[in-house]
């Protein structure tokens, strides 16, 4: 795998999330945000939409971002106007090529399709645009019809075809298989948009990597329909550290950007969400926490200083007497044996009673006669 080339639609599939409204202000400091860490393009919204999104998507395009800036638009020549108003060079023009959708949105009219897709892209290359094409819901499009509509769009002057598992149901073989068809038939790029709504988003994004295609949809957190799409941070490292690819992102400012989208969505991540979350580099069991101290890599891909994260050593439940003593030691605090599996006792009870696990003071407090001792209070 070598020149893969990220264009993050956090702004447009991420914000499409039911219940998820930025703000023009905030549209603009997440897309600054992914700018300065080094995404080489952003999807920005949809100005046909109009009023605020497409005043948002206007004031980003006003900022000089080294971003390259793609706005969303159907096959209908008043979106591509839209995106010209907004003053967009590039836009991204969507047609639907399953049957479900063929039949939902042009009356099971496959000419329509050609005619508008045609239609539309001629009309925007006659503008001077930079015109990425995207087959929504590839995965389930009859094959040769889908390499019809791609070989037509590379025809039309399309400079990049995007593949859409719009509704998640592929796995990673069968992504290989779609996608080296498309791969071999192109000479322009193609482009991964998958989603999670089996959890095999990043995996597939990754296959579909593999197989050829040298761009990938993402969004920060997974945030998007449904399930979300391939996490942006998910699909940087494994790109990094399983297949050395290194796209000169600032991978140190991932946490971050995850928290800047967390706050701007007002959604809160599971703390074991992948790279960002905030038990991605936390310890507590005994075996585990041992391990760490000895040397983090027995527990850790890689250093959580990387992604901005930090390593958290937690006392609870699962914790043993390695970690115990170490936490107390670093306090003063000095355990025998006995003394340490006594505690450990206390440790677990407690954390079963709050159902957590201990600050270090509870834990402190646990050590028969050392408060006062130690002068800890
Ligand atoms: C898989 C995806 O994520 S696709 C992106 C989906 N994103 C969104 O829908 C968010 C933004 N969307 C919107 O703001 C609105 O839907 C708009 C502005 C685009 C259109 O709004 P409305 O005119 O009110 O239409 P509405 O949303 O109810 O229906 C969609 C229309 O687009 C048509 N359409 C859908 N996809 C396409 C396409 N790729 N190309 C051309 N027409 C399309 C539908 O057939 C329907 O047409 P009709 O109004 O002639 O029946
Ligand atoms: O860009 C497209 O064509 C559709 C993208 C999309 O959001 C999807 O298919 O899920």
């Amino acid at each position: 795998m070598h020149n893969i080339h990220i264009n993050d639609t956090t702004l447009r599939d991420g914000e499409q999330a039911a219940g998820i409204a930025f703000s023009p202000a905030e549209k603009i400091a997440l897309a600054q945000l992914m700018d300065v860490i080094g995404i080489p393009e952003l999807e920005v919204g949809i100005p046909a939409m109009g009023g605020t999104e497409a005043d948002a998507i206007t004031a980003i395009a006003n900022k000089g971002l080294k971003a390259a800036l793609l706005g969303w638009n159907r096959a209908v020549r008043s979106d591509i106007e839209a995106s010209i108003a907004c003053g967009l060079k590039r836009v991204h023009i969507s047609i639907p090529v399953s049957s479900i959708q063929i039949n939902a949105k042009f009356q099971g009219n496959c000419t329509l399709v050609f005619n508008r897709l045609r239609d539309t892209v001629n009309f925007a290359l006659d503008q001077g645009l930079f015109v990425s094409v995207g087959a929504e819901d590839s995965s389930r499009a009859d094959e040769s019809f889908l390499l019809d509509v791609a070989l037509s769009s590379q025809d039309w002057g399309a400079s990049r075809f995007r593949f859409c598992d719009t509704v998640g149901i592929l796995d990673p073989a069968t992504t290989t298989h779609k996608v080296s068809l498309l791969v071999a038939a192109l000479s322009i790029p193609v482009e991964m948009h998958t989603h999670n709504d089996f959890g095999l988003a990043t995996a597939n994004a990754l296959a579909g990597l593999q197989a050829g295609a040298t761009s990938v949809n993402t969004t920060v957190n997974g945030l998007g329909e449904r399930a979300g799409n391939a996490p942006l941070e998910e699909v940087i490292m494994a790109l990094k550290r399983l297949y050395s690819v290194d796209l000169t992102i600032n991978t140190r400012r991932l946490r971050e950007l995850s928290q800047l989208v967390n706050q701007a969505s007002g959604v809160t991540l599971p703390p074991w969400k992948a790279i960002v979350g905030d038990n991605a580099f936390a310890h507590e069991s005994g075996i585990h926490a041992h391990g760490v101290l000895q040397n983090p890599a027995t527990y850790e891909p890689f250093a959580p200083e990387e992604v901005g994260c930090e390593r958290r050593l937690l006392v609870g439940k699962h914790s043993g007497r390695h970690l115990l003593t170490n936490v107390l030691k670093q306090k003063g605090i000095t355990l025998n044996s006995e003394e340490a599996q006594t505690v450990l006792d206390a440790v677990r009870n407690l954390s079963v009673q709050m159902k957590r696990s201990l600050t270090v003071d509870e834990l402190i407090d646990l050590v028969p006669n050392r408060r006062m001792s130690h002068g800890i209070i």
